[in-house]
């Protein structure tokens, strides 16, 4: 093994998470090498977040227009996929290429590697013969890939997963979707609204299973009125692939054909790959567990889907947020510690930067790094209509054994709703502990659940008392008004 070389920080994987917490304490001034093997910034921009919502922008605006009829005259509607495959390829992808982020990244002071990062001891990587060893630590932000169920025959084919699914530029005539989940669904009312023939089949017995009963129902009718099939409960025991078309067997006798399969039945980190027993950790678990500062193991950190806390963009942020001021607290530490005279606090890099970043508050001095705290976790599935959730479900709080009221009120009973009348499908849900008189969960869908959502987050973070949220002002005619109504149902 090579000489390693003294660095402050590595950080392995620069996806939304390890990008942030590389970019922002090379910017602080300490040493950072950051290590890609694929794409910096990670799936969210290449094959996520970004272009699946301008897909879900473009099927919308269809869906919009096709809703005139009734409203407000006629409209002849003609989808055409190629202005969306060029928005991608050419304003959130760069056609995949991620010369602007490294730029960005090296700008900010950042060494780039790219290759693969594995542990090869306390503090140390390896990329190729290359080695580092890193003073205050390494953050691993690896993320998940997509799983492939073990299905008789699927291995072989030419399935595809949110790449091949992303990068389309030509519209298959019919679509098969195995998994009924945030990505199976938001994917399936985007082609189905193109004109795609779309199959959705889940193996639970709705789809959404993670959100509420009402949610799924609600999801699913919109769905299969964009004219997607869906079949639940299913249990796929076969795939085959002719050359032309993919045929999937299920139990039962049921079969399922279509020109491509679209596989998005979850995904799961490869910690396997890591080198973690080089540290003492175990890598046979599925996530890599964290505490509240983000830590694994003395000297490591993880962030993003890997740590299995929620696979989202925000949470990726919200923890990266945390490894940058645990980090920046350690080096002013270490720095005041090597200068007891204190003039170290007033030096220039990284000393300069975290001192400055602790005096505003946002990053920690002794005691002030903030904790993750999961209470309020917001998640939104951008179907339309979108599913905004925060916190519990009602079969959550109930399994914990909390004593459970339950406010329910549809969307469509609101004054927004009844005025908006043609896609205003949805609903409030309130989850509240009646011991404590707060809430503890809801769920807004509708045409703007996500927005609605934010309100409802505030509440549960902040645990705001029933009583404030009853007697405060909710203004006319919006859709968040219906809040007011199912507080009022509470029960
Ligand atoms: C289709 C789709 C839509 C989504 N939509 C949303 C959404 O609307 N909102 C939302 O909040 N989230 C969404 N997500 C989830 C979001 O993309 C992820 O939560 C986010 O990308 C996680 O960031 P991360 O940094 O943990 O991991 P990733 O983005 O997965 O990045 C990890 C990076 O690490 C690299 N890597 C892995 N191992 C190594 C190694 N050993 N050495 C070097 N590099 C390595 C990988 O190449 C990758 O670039 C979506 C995901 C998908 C697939
Ligand atoms: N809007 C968003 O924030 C957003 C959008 C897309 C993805 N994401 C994130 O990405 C993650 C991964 O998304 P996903 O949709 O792949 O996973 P998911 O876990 O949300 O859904 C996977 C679905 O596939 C089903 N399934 C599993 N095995 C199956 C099988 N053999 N046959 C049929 N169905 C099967 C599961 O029951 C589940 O319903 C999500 O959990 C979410 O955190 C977020």
């Amino acid at each position: 093994m090579a000489e390693p070389e003294q660095v402050d920080v590595v950080v392995v994987g620069l996806g939304v998470g390890g990008e942030e917490v590389a970019g922002r304490l090379a910017e602080a001034g300490l040493s950072v090498v950051g290590v890609e093997r694929d794409l910096v910034g990670g799936e969210c921009p290449y094959w996520g977040c970004i272009p699946s919502k301008m897909m879900i922008r473009a099927a919308n605006a269809l869906a919009e227009a096709r809703r005139v009829d009734g409203l407000a005259g006629t409209v002849e509607v003609r989808p055409d996929w190629a202005p969306v495959a060029r928005r991608i390829r050419e304003e959130a992808t760069d056609n995949w290429d991620d010369r602007v982020a490294v730029d960005r990244f090296v700008g900010r002071g950042g060494r780039f590697v790219r290759g693969s990062g594995r542990l090869a001891g306390p503090g140390r990587v390896q990329v190729g013969d290359q080695v580092f060893q890193a003073r205050y630590g390494v953050v691993l932000g690896t993320g998940t890939r997509p799983t492939v169920p073990p299905i008789d025959g699927l291995a072989g084919t030419p399935y595809w997963t949110n790449h091949q699914a992303v990068e389309v530029t030509e519209l298959p005539e019919s679509l098969l979707v195995l998994g009924g989940g945030a990505i199976g669904l938001e994917l399936s009312q985007v082609f189905a609204r193109f004109g795609v023939r779309v199959t959705v089949v889940e193996a639970l017995d709705r789809v959404l299973a993670v959100e509420e009963p009402e949610a799924s129902e609600v999801v699913a009718a919109a769905l299969r009125a964009d004219g997607v099939e869906i079949h639940t409960g299913v249990r796929a025991e076969r795939v085959g692939h002719d050359g032309q078309r993919f045929t999937l067997s299920a139990t039962g006798g049921a079969e399922f054909t279509a020109e491509r399969l679209l596989v998005v039945t979850g995904r799961r980190a490869h910690l396997e790959e890591l080198g973690l027993d080089s540290v003492g950790v175990d890598a046979g678990q599925r996530y890599l567990p964290v505490d509240d500062r983000m830590q694994v193991a003395d000297e490591l950190w993880a962030v993003g889907d890997v740590t299995g806390e929620g696979a989202f963009t925000h949470i990726a942020m919200y923890q990266a947020a945390i490894v940058i001021a645990d980090i920046l607290d350690r080096a002013r530490h270490a720095r005041a510690g090597a200068d007891p005279s204190g003039t170290a606090s007033v030096v220039g890099g990284a000393m300069g930067a975290a001192s400055s970043l602790s005096a505003s508050g946002s990053s920690g001095s002794a005691g002030t790094v903030p904790r993750a705290d999961y209470r309020a976790l917001p998640r939104v599935t951008f179907t339309d209509p979108e599913v905004g959730a925060v916190g519990l479900t009602e079969e959550q709080a109930r399994a914990r054994g909390i004593n459970v009221q339950v406010g329910f009120t549809k969307l469509g009973s609101s004054t927004r709703g009844w005025i908006h009348r043609v896609g205003d499908d949805g609903f409030i849900k309130l989850v509240a502990d009646a011991d404590q008189g707060v809430l503890i969960g809801a769920t807004s869908v509708g045409p703007a659940g996500g927005e609605v959502l934010s309100g409802l987050v505030v509440a549960v973070h902040a645990a705001v008392p029933l009583s404030l949220l009853r007697h405060m002002i909710y203004a006319y005619p919006t859709f968040h008004r219906a809040i007011e109504d199912a507080l009022r149902k509470l029960s």
